[in-house]
């Protein structure tokens, strides 16, 4: 096998390749090769720990291995666990990995495998630490970023690839088509793909909504990125872009793997990453060469941007268009789905929201000033399940992080994914409670979907918005039910929290009158369960036409 390189954090135990180091990229070690070492085990091991910690874990706590374990003062020092292991073992189930770990070490755990050590931060006291401080702690892109020169490099050359004054001046020209303005901008668009997808939709049929919705993000994000009024060579750049994307998930685990045709796969995605690059760039110079003041879409505001050094270049463009596609497209697709399948797993929640979506009042703040019901659902979805299930950083100097020393070139995991579910955030957090949000106020570290600190998700607002805007034209005149029998199983791909086999859904299409029976969830299998709680439905529940 030739080339390759790290896509995630558990990739990092493979030895980059010299000539495709990145030049900010900090060293990484090499250690076991792929495909050892199958089988974990915990052992004690001294770090060099000199002084006692507030973060530190006592022998009992760590040993309790609660689910609810959170970081206390405590002494004396005693050495942390540490989980020996495969990481390409690790990566072929990150979501049992991650819980796993969270289960046996608590707040902060450590997987070692041969040299390679990664970090995993549980609690939102170490995602303080690690996310609020962007120069100690890069950011290192999951996405292959091919050899240097090369248009992979470039094209993923976008804010998540980038550190330091780099990162915080494309960050300043990046933010501004994602500001109250331009979003507000967006939404008649917005609402009329929205309209357009449920034309779409037929009484009793049963589809992938999870499909579905990555083709509708495709839609959105490709008009809003590209062109409010072409959508036509929108479709056709988004449509590209999301095949490059593709290619690059494929090896968001794969490339852990020893797979016969990597190499194969590798080359595929470097030649479609040099088509990608000319055909962005070509709008990019229509755009520079037709200025058209009252074009909104976000290539065009950033195209127009000015700083004092003049603005973005085409290069830095190249990168910023197509790493932002790639955050927008996949997330907010799975944030579609997820949410609705919690909707049609909670009939009693989605009566109270479809009654509001009739009466008009669903994205009403709360009396209180809390979120709108619309919003509480959403903010609860993500809780759940969020889309984004893990990030990383690398430390990029020696530093302490709670019992550990973190030398530099060290990852640093942080998830969501466990942290929301912690019970010092909320009471029974596996349950799906929209309300909780009427006074539940966690800080920025505990509860995080869209990240936190300098490098909060700059699309979050505009995320919330898609969402907002297309879920009561969804669900006004639809019922949405998981088909029966149906299995949800939850992954972990490429950063992301999937739905492995995707969401079969049955639309109803149904009158406007009330009753019980409305709504019902139905049976159905998948890991899903493990993730939140489900209520208990009798294999022989099947959702009844209303009259
Ligand atoms: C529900 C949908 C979304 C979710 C769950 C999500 C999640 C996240 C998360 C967790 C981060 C932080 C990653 C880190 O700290 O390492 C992030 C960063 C980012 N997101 Fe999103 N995102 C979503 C939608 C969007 C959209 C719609 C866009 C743009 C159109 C976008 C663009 C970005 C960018 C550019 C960054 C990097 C920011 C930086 O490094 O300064 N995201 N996102």
């Amino acid at each position: 096998m030739s080339s390759r390189e790290p896509s995630c954090p558990f990739s990092q135990a493979m030895k980059k390749p010299l000539g495709e180091l990145g030049s900010a990229d900090p060293p990484i070690s090499a250690s076991s090769p792929p495909g050892q070492l199958p089988a974990t085990q915990t052992s004690v091991t001294q770090p060099s720990v000199t002084q006692p910690s507030v973060t530190q874990l006592s022998a009992k706590q760590s040993a309790s291995n609660s689910a609810t374990a959170a970081p206390t003062a405590v002494s004396p020092v005693v050495a942390p666990p540490v989980t020996h292991g495969s990481l390409v073992e690790l990566s072929r189930d990150l979501l049992g990995g991650l819980r796993g770990l969270h289960a046996q070490h608590g707040p902060i755990a450590a997987f070692q495998d041969g040299d390679q050590r990664v970090l995993f931060l549980f609690d939102p006291e170490y995602n303080r630490q690690v996310l609020s401080d962007a120069q100690t702690f890069h950011a290192h892109f999951f996405a292959l970023r091919g050899p240097k020169r090369s248009s992979q490099r470039r094209v993923t050359c976008g804010l998540l690839a980038m550190n330091g004054e780099q990162h915080k001046r494309n960050r300043r020209m990046v933010k501004e088509p994602f500001g109250p303005r331009a979003i507000e901008g967006y939404r008649q668009t917005i609402a009329e793909l929205a309209a357009d997808e449920v034309a779409t939709w037929h009484d009793g049929e049963c589809v992938d909504f999870n499909e579905r919705m990555i083709r509708y993000m495709l839609k959105v994000t490709s008009r809003i990125l590209f062109g409010l009024d072409e959508p036509a060579l929108a479709y056709e750049l988004g449509e590209q872009i999301a095949h490059w994307v593709a290619l690059n998930n494929d090896f968001g685990v794969h490339a852990l793997a020893p797979l016969e045709n990597f190499d194969a796969g590798y080359q595929e995605l470097l030649s479609f990453a040099q088509e990608l690059e000319a055909n962005v760039l070509k709008l990019i110079h229509h755009r520079r060469d037709n200025p058209n003041p009252a074009a909104n879409d976000v290539l065009s505001i950033l195209v127009g941007s000015l700083d004092a050094q003049g603005g973005l270049s085409d290069e830095e463009l190249v990168g910023q268009c197509c790493v932002l596609f790639a955050a927008a497209h996949m997330t907010t697709a799975h944030s579609f789905s997820w949410t609705a399948f919690l909707l049609a797993q909670h009939p009693s929640v989605m009566q109270t929201l479809w009654e509001a979506i009739h009466d008009g009042t669903a994205d009403e703040p709360h009396p209180t000033g809390a979120p709108s019901l619309l919003e509480r659902v959403i903010k609860e979805s993500m809780r759940v399940l969020p889309a984004s299930a893990y990030s990383q950083r690398i430390a990029a100097e020696p530093v302490r992080v709670g019992p550990f020393e973190v030398q530099r070139g060290e990852p640093l995991v942080f998830t969501p994914l466990i942290t929301h579910r912690l019970a010092s955030l909320c009471d029974d957090p596996q349950r799906f409670d929209p309300d909780r949000w009427v006074t539940l106020k966690p800080t920025a570290y505990q509860y995080h979907p869209f990240g936190a600190g300098p490098r909060r998700c700059i699309g979050g607002p505009l995320a919330m918005e898609v969402l907002r805007t297309s879920l009561p034209i969804f669900l006004r005149d639809w019922r949405l039910s998981v088909q029966p029998g149906a299995r949800i199983d939850a992954e972990v791909k490429s950063t992301m929290l999937n739905p492995k086999r995707g969401v079969p859904m049955v639309f109803d299409r149904h009158p406007q009158t009330t009753g019980e029976g409305r709504f019902i969830a139905t049976a159905i299998e998948g890991n899903v369960a493990e993730l939140v709680d489900l209520i208990e439905v009798p294999a022989t529940n099947l959702p009844r036409k209303p009259r």
